[in-house]
């Protein structure tokens, strides 16, 4: 069997290490270059927090990564704007693409899925790897269709970019697809400091905490007469996200066109 070969940009990162362990430990990847934003010329093994045994070049550029060295999947784990970028460039060089990066509008995806179609190249946008992530998601879109009044709360570490999360974006926007558009609360509440109601998606209200101890959490809470109903996943620490990762590597291979959300290849 041919061994997948990886462009990994954000080498350094918190998911990054983690991820560069993965692909050591996984006999069918190799590799084969990263992308940091500097460090350009060293080896993947200079950095701080890799695997001693890393022989694969570093670039501090993505087209020349990709000019350079012969690749079939760039994973990218950065940040919001670099994600975007990175994704775009993939797809016009034909390279599958996983993003494990949140921050992605509604219009990036609409763009991104575009050209993922006439590039004729598979990509993965992932807002959560977490396997419990994803079946939290998938319960609460299910219990919304019987408890239609719900608040999401995600928690997370204070080094995070975007808010609301990818995962609490994903969360309201699978609720959406099976419930109606409506409003939550007293028609007449009001703000008396704003912001205390948290940012809305479609009359579901998100609140955001950030703080350092947290991982990665969240809550979607669903009031009903009489009764409430909490459905909650954490993930305590990074090794969380790398099966998924993983899963979403080989999926990326077979598929032509932009996947958005890991349940989609979950089977
Ligand atoms: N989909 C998922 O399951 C998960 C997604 N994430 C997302 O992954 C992203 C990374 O998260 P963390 O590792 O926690 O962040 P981090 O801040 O620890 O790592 C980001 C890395 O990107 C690097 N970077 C910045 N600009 C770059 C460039 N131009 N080229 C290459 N590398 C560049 C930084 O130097 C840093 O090492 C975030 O968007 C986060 O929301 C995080 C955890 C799980
Ligand atoms: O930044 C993080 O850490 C995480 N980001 C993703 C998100 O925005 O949902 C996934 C996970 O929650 C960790």
């Amino acid at each position: 069997m041919n061994k997948i070969k990886i462009i990994l940009a954000g080498p350094r990162g918190k998911m990054g290490q983690e991820a560069l362990k993965m692909i050591e430990e996984t006999q069918h990847f190799e590799l084969v270059a990263a992308v940091d934003s500097k460090n350009d010329g060293l080896q993947v093994k200079d950095l701080s927090g890799a695997p001693e045994s890393m022989e694969a070049p570093v670039y501090d550029d993505m087209e020349n990564c990709i000019q350079a060295v012969e690749a079939d999947v760039v994973v990218d784990l950065t940040r919001p704007d670099i994600g975007k970028k990175h994704l775009e460039l993939a797809l016009n060089h034909g390279i599958r693409t996983v993003i494990g990066t949140t921050g992605f509008s509604n219009d990036d995806l609409k763009r991104l899925t575009a050209l993922a179609e006439e590039k004729s190249t598979g990509a993965i946008i992932a807002p959560n790897f977490a396997i419990g992530a994803i079946l939290m998601m998938k319960f609460a879109k299910e219990a919304s269709k019987y408890l239609p009044d719900i608040e999401i709360i995600e928690k997370h570490h204070d080094q995070k970019l975007d808010a609301p999360s990818g995962t609490a974006l994903k969360t309201a926007q699978l609720i959406t697809e099976v419930r109606e558009e409506k409003s939550q609360g007293h028609p007449d509440e009001k703000e008396d400091l704003e912001g205390a109601r948290g940012a809305e998606l479609e009359g579901i209200r998100i609140h955001s905490v950030r703080l350092p101890g947290l991982v990665a959490h969240q809550e979607v809470i669903f009031g009903g007469v009489g009764q409430v109903l909490t459905i909650r996943h954490d993930s305590i620490n990074r090794t969380s996200f790398m099966p998924g990762v993983r899963l979403a590597v080989e999926s990326v291979m077979n598929i032509e066109g932009l996947v958005y959300g890991l349940e989609n290849i979950m089977e």
